[in-house]
């Protein structure tokens, strides 16, 4: 399984394809080609001295008579965590705020209007130790917590929607934790909170250790930019969930994820693009990059050898459109910011031509659902 030394799917095919073939592959690999944005050069020099990538495209929608083009630019944050996992607490959040926060100046350069993190962006993904501290003494409040307040201040100063994915401590309701993304209006103000509704129990993927199943279903933030929605990372690899944002009028649904190699690389390009697709909408898959050393031996329960790493995170965040195209990934070794640029005219535009809403059918499956989850429910297996 490829580390950090093999940058990305895009550049392989890039280095090693014929111009024709390059073209038919991406056409259907990635669908309608995407127009590069035209970035500040400025952005690409803080950039590259701030050693991130920077990526910029622009999804196309058909002009209409009676709506403007509904443009909106979405920033994707991709990161390692900068120091070492054993490393003070405070000084590992201090140093993520100063991260992203520089990643954010580039993301206002480019005019972002709604930026997202990694999931648990500050800190670690340490869930894989099952261990209590340091690592839940990372969990903040949604609402008046440090990482909220550092937020909001970059809201309100770039004047951009920031979606915050953070580990919650919900300190008025018993202090327990849960995987929780913020979401900060432009004005600076907290629009409200979503939480995580599929926790792993996969590989070393130890959350509900720490977290349970979110309890908040599966709300749809207005913003100024456009109606978004947030499926955390495990929720991708479950129809429903992205179905139910889109059911509640979401028209980006972002993803924040931590995920590796060795588990999901080969469903990473394809499922954020299917709900896209399944439910006309935009949808951003965010991953984080690189390695965590934890100073302390897990194992994984699979007889193997107990280890101090999780595995390779592979980056690769992409933007997917309801079209079925999609954005060249970023890199799966190197922080980045996506910059993309959507129309969200598309969305109707795709349920017009596509009719999935109207052919779902949801009454027939609410019916059948709703049977097949009773205790004595017996399948329908119709046998000779
Ligand atoms: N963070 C998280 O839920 N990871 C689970 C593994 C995956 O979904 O690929």
């Amino acid at each position: 399984m490829a580390g950090p030394e093999w940058e990305s799917l895009e550049q392989c095919l890039e280095n090693n394809l014929q111009p024709a073939d390059l073209r038919e592959v991406k056409r259907i690999l990635y669908g309608k080609e995407t127009r590069k944005l035209d970035l500040p050069s400025r952005a690409f020099e803080l950039a590259s001295e701030g050693d991130f990538e920077l990526q910029g495209h622009a999804f196309e929608a058909a002009e209409e008579q009676l709506r403007r083009p509904r443009t909106v630019r979405v920033g994707l944050v991709q990161n390692r965590t900068p120091l070492p996992v054993d490393a003070p607490v405070a000084k590992q959040v201090s140093a993520l705020h100063r991260r992203i926060e520089a990643i954010v100046e580039v993301a206002a350069m480019c005019g972002v209007n709604i930026i997202c993190f990694q999931e648990a962006w500050t800190m670690p993904f340490a869930f894989c130790t099952r261990e209590k501290l340091p690592w839940t003494e990372f969990a903040e409040s949604a609402e008046d917590g440090p990482t909220t307040r550092f937020c909001q201040k970059l809201a309100k100063k770039h004047d951009l929607v920031v979606v915050s994915p953070i580990l919650e401590r919900d300190g008025e309701h018993g202090d327990v934790l849960w995987n929780t993304a913020v979401v900060i209006s432009n004005s600076g103000a907290v629009l409200g909170k979503t939480r995580k509704n599929h926790i792993p129990r996969v590989g070393d993927f130890n959350e509900s250790t720490y977290y349970m199943e979110g309890n908040l279903g599966h709300p749809v933030f207005q913003t100024q930019f456009g109606r978004i929605a947030v499926n955390i990372c495990y929720g991708r690899h479950h129809p429903l969930n992205w179905l139910m944002y889109s059911i509640n009028g979401a028209e980006i649904i972002f993803n924040p994820s931590a995920t590796i190699g060795v588990l999901s690389e080969s469903m990473w390009p394809i499922e954020a693009r299917n709900a896209a697709i399944a439910n006309h909408c935009f949808t951003c898959a965010i991953n984080r990059v690189g390695e965590e050393y934890f100073p302390n031996e897990f194992t994984s329960g699979d007889g193997k050898k107990a280890h101090q790493n999780f595995g390779y995170f592979y980056g690769s965040s992409y933007v997917a459109a309801p079209d079925g195209s999609r954005t060249p990934g970023l890199s799966r070794n190197r922080d980045g910011l996506l910059v993309a640029e959507l129309n969200l005219n598309l969305c109707r535009q795709m349920n017009d031509m596509w009719n999935f809403k109207m052919t779902g059918r949801y009454e027939m499956y609410a019916r059948e659902l709703a049977e097949a989850v009773k205790r004595n429910y017996s399948p329908d297996i119709v046998k000779e």
